[in-house]
């Protein structure tokens, strides 16, 4: 008989992202954690990216972030400017349209943005240069100004937070390691949360202009909540771009290159972009769930051997990030 991994198998030249169904990550029984691991590992060796379904963050907690979402893009460019990311000693606050560009070969990106981190660790000066660009208070728009906004905010940051964790021990799983290999690892995880927002984009805006330019993201994995718009692709093995079309009741999980360097590419951080031609106005929440930011990126032992060396130098986690933060906001 065929396992549930074997009958939904996938493959590098993808022409859909495949959906998971997360209910068996709680099950008491190991086979089914194993056969949900089995399916991860297939989605995360092949395609990158997969679907969650089940996922455990309250439809009325994506809801609530969402409308926050909308409330904050809707301040003045002067308000929002007070919060601009380009003044944060640590990548925390508002990138303005086109303030970003995530693909070198593109003009600037067409989405304006908002980032969080951890809530209440202020003591970035306290702390090694390569720690700074994860802690380090955020910065939030007046009570007055939008009321509820932090608070709705920080209870989807807390969910998907969650989601994270159970995610781990099954990337674990995943890679023929114990359960608990991520546990000591992600202890204080650097997760970046990020509202999105992605005016229409008219047909005659330049290819070189589009809502987030190709690129891979740099953490070990992405939890991207997108409203029903549409317009983020994935590319695949061939070079053809996949649109990664809004399910509803799910959560796109994709894998990014903090993975791919510990796990020697046996995890894949696949490029995606993405590009509002809806004629309506887009809004997405990506979370980077990363590792703490002193563990060592060395090649995980079960991603080596002698026909298979290691890939990629060794690298600290939060020096990687803080290299990728640095390009991205020079
Ligand atoms: O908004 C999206 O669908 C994708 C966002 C994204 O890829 C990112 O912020 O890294
Ligand atoms: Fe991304």
């Amino acid at each position: 008989m065929l396992t549930a991994a074997e009958m939904q198998r996938t493959e590098s030249t993808f022409e859909q992202i495949p959906i998971i169904d997360l209910t068996p990550a709680h099950s008491s029984s190991p086979e089914a954690r194993r056969e949900l691991a089995d399916l991860i590992r297939d989605a995360c060796v092949n395609v990158g990216f997969f679907y969650v379904s089940n996922h455990s963050i309250p439809e009325r907690v994506i809801n609530t972030a969402i409308d926050g979402a909308k409330r904050f893009f809707a301040l003045s460019t002067e308000e929002k400017m007070q919060l601009d990311i380009h003044a944060s000693t640590n990548y925390k606050g508002y990138t303005a349209l086109l303030a970003e560009n995530t693909d070198p070969n593109n003009a600037g990106d067409l989405h304006e943005g908002f980032d969080i981190g951890p809530e209440g660790s202020s003591d970035a000066g306290k702390l090694p240069k390569t720690d700074a660009p994860m802690t380090g208070g955020n910065v939030w728009p007046s009570e007055k100004t939008i009321p509820g906004f932090k608070e709705d905010v920080l209870e989807y940051y807390e969910s998907a937070l969650n989601l994270g964790r159970t995610l781990f021990p099954l990337f674990a799983m995943a890679l023929d390691l114990e359960e608990d290999f991520f546990t000591d690892k992600t202890q204080n995880s650097a997760a970046i949360l990020r509202l999105l927002h992605y005016p229409p984009q008219e047909a005659k805006t330049s290819e070189k202009v589009i809502g987030i330019g190709a690129h891979t993201d740099y953490e070990c994995f992405t939890l991207l909540y997108q409203d029903a718009s549409g317009g983020l692709q994935v590319q695949n093995a061939n070079g053809r771009w996949i649109d990664a079309v809004p399910i509803p009741g799910t959560i796109v999980v994709n894998l990014g290159d903090q993975f791919a360097r510990w796990t020697n590419d046996t995890f894949k951080s696949t490029p995606h972009r993405a590009i509002n031609a809806s004629g309506s106005e887009r809004y997405s929440i990506p979370l980077f769930f990363g590792t703490d930011y002193d563990v060592l990126l060395e090649p995980i032992r079960t991603c080596v051997s002698e026909t298979n060396p290691p890939k990629y130098p060794v690298v600290q986690a939060g020096e990687y990030v803080r290299s990728r933060l640095e390009a991205t906001y020079q």
